[in-house]
């Protein structure tokens, strides 16, 4: 019987976020550039006779707030997974939780994607790419980047992903909150203030290029999130925030996706450790520090 197998998947970040008016399935068409960062989840599936779900999280985490059972989209991933191939889902599914849970950095998501990779190992299924992000894209829109991680573009709702050349190393300081916001209500919140918003999203045209040039002062320029404005009208104290990264040095802040996580894009790793030690000294508790872009969701162990 093979033993159990542990894939590393990142959490993602929007570099540009276009949003146009909701299409008929009520989904809003994205032009979107995701980055993965080197902050992750690790899900370890072993074999078992029936299909269960557990967690450890690290201290910055509000475990409690992650569902158990058949509500955690890991449990999801392997019910989708086990009927493409027509068998049980009996796996035991364990998580090692470091990205924010509702922050808009995809950690659900990303937990989806190592899942769904795990499993197809454990389960000795070995199916093409292709189908494992057909499936990824079924259990939502974040979930497919998860698995092609770097830096690419996204379109659709999110879930037809491009990869884009991104040789660089960018420095980034992560400020999660201690209550999250949900995805649902800021597209909501983003329909209530752009009534007029237009069909097609802003292109990602102008943050392509900033990519190209590897240069953190002009990407820093091109960051775009149309979904920053809901957020912070919901969280005012997220625009503070954002202020108070700029003056201690970053070269731009903004909300990650759908927030209220913001990330802070510095010019190096220097830094970007001495704009978390001034957020720090500011009375932000939990301050990380990482770089982007990182792999897709991969074998680790197993
Ligand atoms: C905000 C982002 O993280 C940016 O990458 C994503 O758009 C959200 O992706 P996600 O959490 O994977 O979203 P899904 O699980 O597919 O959808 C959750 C809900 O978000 C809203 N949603 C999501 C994606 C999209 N393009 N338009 C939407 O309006 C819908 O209300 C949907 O019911
Ligand atoms: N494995 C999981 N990890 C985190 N949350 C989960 C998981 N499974 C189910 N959930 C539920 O999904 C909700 C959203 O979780 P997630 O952390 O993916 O949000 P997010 O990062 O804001 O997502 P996105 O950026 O894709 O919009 C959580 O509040 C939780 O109730």
């Amino acid at each position: 019987m093979t033993g159990p197998v542990t894939v590393r998947a990142p959490a993602k970040i929007n570099l540009h976020l276009g949003v146009g008016a909701p299409r008929e399935d009520g989904f809003h068409p994205l032009d979107t550039v995701y980055q993965a960062l080197r902050l992750s989840d690790d899900v370890t599936v072993s074999a078992a006779s029936e299909l269960t779900t557990s967690l450890v999280a690290a201290d910055h985490i509000d475990g409690p707030s992650v569902p158990l059972g058949t509500d955690n989209i890991v449990a999801r991933a392997a019910t989708l997974l086990a009927a493409r191939l027509g068998r049980e889902p009996q796996a035991a599914l364990h998580i090692a939780k470091q990205i924010p849970v509702a922050g808009g950095m995809a950690g659900g998501s990303a937990d989806a994607a190592a899942a769904l990779r795990a499993l197809d190992r454990l389960w000795a299924a070995d199916l093409p790419e292709t189908a494992l992000l057909e499936l990824a894209a079924e259990l939502g829109s974040d979930v497919p980047f998860a698995l092609v991680g770097g830096t690419a573009r996204g379109r659709g709702r999110g879930e037809l992903v491009e990869p884009v050349v991104d040789p660089a190393t960018w420095s980034w300081v992560v400020v999660p909150s201690t209550t999250g916001l949900s995805t649902p209500s800021v597209y909501r919140h983003f329909d209530a203030l752009f009534p007029d918003a237009p069909a097609e999203p802003v292109g990602a045209e102008p943050l392509l290029a900033a990519i190209a040039s590897g240069d953190p002062a002009q990407l820093g320029c091109a960051l775009h999130n149309d979904l920053q404005a809901p957020a912070v009208d919901l969280r005012p104290e997220l625009g503070e925030l954002i202020a108070r990264g700029e003056a201690e040095g970053a070269l731009r802040g903004l909300v990650s996706g759908s927030g209220p996580t913001c990330v802070f894009l510095c010019a190096d790793g220097g830094a970007a450790e001495a704009t978390a030690a001034g957020l720090r000294g500011a009375g932000h508790g939990v301050v990380l520090t990482t770089t982007g872009p990182a792999p897709g969701a991969h074998l680790i162990a197993g």
